[in-house]
C-alpha cells in the first residue's frame, strides 16, 4: 500500500473530460495510469457520475470551465505534468455558426498550449480527429491509407477546417520552451468515427430505426467502407502515448497517430448493423427506391430549410450535403505506427468492443430519445 502511494506523483488534467471520449479517458487514466495522483477532469458541463470517482486513492478534481476563456485554462492547467486535450465543438450538423466552431476548436486549443508553456506543463496530447486528412471535398476515397500516405486534404467545413488548424498549432507547438527552461512535447492522436458505450449519434439512429417500426433505410452502397474505432480502445491509445510521451519525447514529440483496432471495414450503415442489429433493427435495401440524386437533393433541401427557419427554430437533421458526403466516400486506415512508435495494442477485441456497445445499445432502449 505504502508502494502505491509513493509512486502516485502525477496530474493529468483532462479537457473535455465529461464528453463521450473524454468520460472513457477519465475512466482509463484511473484503472491503468497507476503514476496519477491527481486528476482534473475539466468541462464546460460537469457530469454528476464524477462524484462517483471521488472515493479513490486518486484524488478527482472537477473543474467546469471554458476553453475560449484563458485565464480558466491556465488555472486549471498550473501544476499539472500532463494536459489531455479532447475537449472541441464536433459539430457537421449546422447546430453552432462557423465562429463558435471556431473559437472553440482552434482559439480553446491555443488557450491550452499558451497555459502549458506558461505554467511549464511540458506534455501535451491532442485528440485530432481523422477528418484533417478527409474526406476531401472532391470525395476522393482513402483506402486503408496510413500517416503517410499522400493525400488531398482540401476542406471547406468549419469541423475539419478547426480541427486541422487545431493540431497544426499542437504540432508546431513541439519543442517550444516552458516554464522552467524544458521543451513542450506535443503529439496528436486522430480517431477515426468513435463509436461505442455513449455515442450519440448511434442513439439518434437506434431511436429512428424504432420509431420507423424497427426499420433503417439504407441510404449508401455498402462498398462505400468506413473507418470506425472502438471509444475504449481511442481512450486507451490516449492513455499509452501520454505515457510514452514522457518517456520517449524524442521519438514521439511532433508526430501524429491514426487511432486503430481490430474493428471491420465496413460501410458506415452496415456497421452500426452491428449493434443495432442485435437489438431488433433490420436495415431496408433501398437502393431503387431512392437513388444518389434523390439524397443529394434532400440533403440540399435540408441545408436550404436550416437557413431558412434559422431565425425561428433550428433545424439540424443528421443528413445534409457535408454528412451525405462523408458518409459516401471511403475512408478506411491500415496502420501500425502507433505500435512500432509506443506499444499499442488494442485492449478490446473486436467482440468485447461489439458486445460492449450492444449491451449499452440495449440499456438506451427504454430511454427517451
Ligand atoms: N466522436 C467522434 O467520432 C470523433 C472522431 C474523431 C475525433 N473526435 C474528437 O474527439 C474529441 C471528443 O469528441 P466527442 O465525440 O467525445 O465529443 P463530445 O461532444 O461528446 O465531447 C466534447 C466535450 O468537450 C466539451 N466542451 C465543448 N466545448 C467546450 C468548451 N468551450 N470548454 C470546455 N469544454 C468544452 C463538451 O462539454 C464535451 O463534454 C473532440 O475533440 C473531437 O473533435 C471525435
Ligand atoms: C446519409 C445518412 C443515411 O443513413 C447517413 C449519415 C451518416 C452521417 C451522419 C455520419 C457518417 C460518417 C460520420 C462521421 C465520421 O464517422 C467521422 C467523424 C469524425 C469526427 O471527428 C466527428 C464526427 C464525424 C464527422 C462523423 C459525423 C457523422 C457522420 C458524418
Amino acid at each position: 500500500m505504502a508502494e502505491a502511494t509513493e509512486i502516485r506523483k502525477l496530474v493529468y488534467l483532462v479537457t473535455g473530460g465529461c464528453g463521450f471520449l473524454g468520460e472513457h479517458v477519465v475512466r482509463m487514466l484511473l484503472q491503468r495510469e497507476p503514476r496519477l495522483s491527481e486528476l482534473r477532469v475539466f468541462d464546460l458541463h460537469l457530469g454528476p457520475w464524477l462524484e462517483e470517482l471521488k472515493t479513490g486513492p486518486v484524488r478527482v478534481t472537477a473543474i467546469q470551465g471554458d476553453v475560449t476563456q484563458a485565464h480558466e485554462v491556465a488555472a486549471a492547467v498550473a501544476g499539472a505534468h500532463v494536459v489531455i486535450h479532447t475537449a472541441g465543438l464536433v459539430d457537421v450538423f449546422g447546430r453552432a455558426s462557423p465562429e463558435t466552431i471556431y473559437e472553440v476548436n482552434v482559439q480553446g486549443t491555443k488557450n491550452v498550449i499558451e497555459a502549458c508553456v506558461q505554467t511549464g506543463t511540458r506534455f501535451l496530447v491532442y485528440t485530432s480527429s481523422m477528418e484533417v486528412v478527409g474526406p476531401n471535398i472532391k470525395g476522393h476515397p482513402f483506402y486503408r491509407g496510413n500517416e503517410d500516405t499522400p493525400y488531398e486534404a482540401v476542406h471547406k467545413h468549419p469541423y475539419p477546417c478547426s480541427k486541422a488548424q487545431a493540431e497544426q498549432l499542437v504540432l508546431e507547438a513541439n519543442g517550444r520552451e516552458v516554464h522552467g527552461g524544458l521543451p513542450l512535447v506535443t503529439c496528436a492522436l486522430r480517431p477515426t468515427g468513435i463509436y461505442g458505450e455513449g455515442h450519440q449519434i448511434m442513439r439518434d439512429f437506434y431511436h429512428q430505426g424504432l420509431r420507423l417500426g424497427g426499420r433503417l433505410f439504407r441510404a449508401i452502397p455498402a462498398s462505400v467502407e468506413h473507418g470506425r474505432v472502438y471509444v475504449g480502445n481511442v481512450a486507451w491509445m490516449h492513455v499509452l502515448v501520454a505515457r510514452e510521451l514522457q518517456r520517449q519525447a524524442a521519438l514521439l514529440g511532433g508526430q501524429v497517430y491514426f487511432c486503430y483496432d481490430e474493428s471491420p471495414y465496413k460501410s458506415y450503415e452496415d456497421f452500426n448493423m452491428e449493434f443495432l442489429g442485435p437489438c431488433g433493427l433490420r436495415l431496408v435495401e433501398t437502393r431503387l427506391l431512392v437513388p444518389y440524386w434523390l439524397l443529394m437533393l434532400l440533403a440540399a433541401l435540408n441545408a436550404l430549410l436550416q437557413w431558412l427557419l434559422r431565425p425561428l427554430l433550428l433545424y439540424a437533421p443528421l443528413l445534409n450535403p457535408y454528412t451525405l458526403a462523408v458518409a459516401n466516400t471511403t475512408f478506411t486506415v491500415s496502420t501500425d505506427k502507433a505500435r512500432r512508435h509506443f506499444g499499442y495494442e488494442p485492449l478490446f477485441s473486436w467482440e468485447d468492443s461489439r458486445s460492449r456497445t450492444i449491451r449499452w445499445v440495449r440499456a438506451v432502449e427504454g430511454s427517451a430519445p
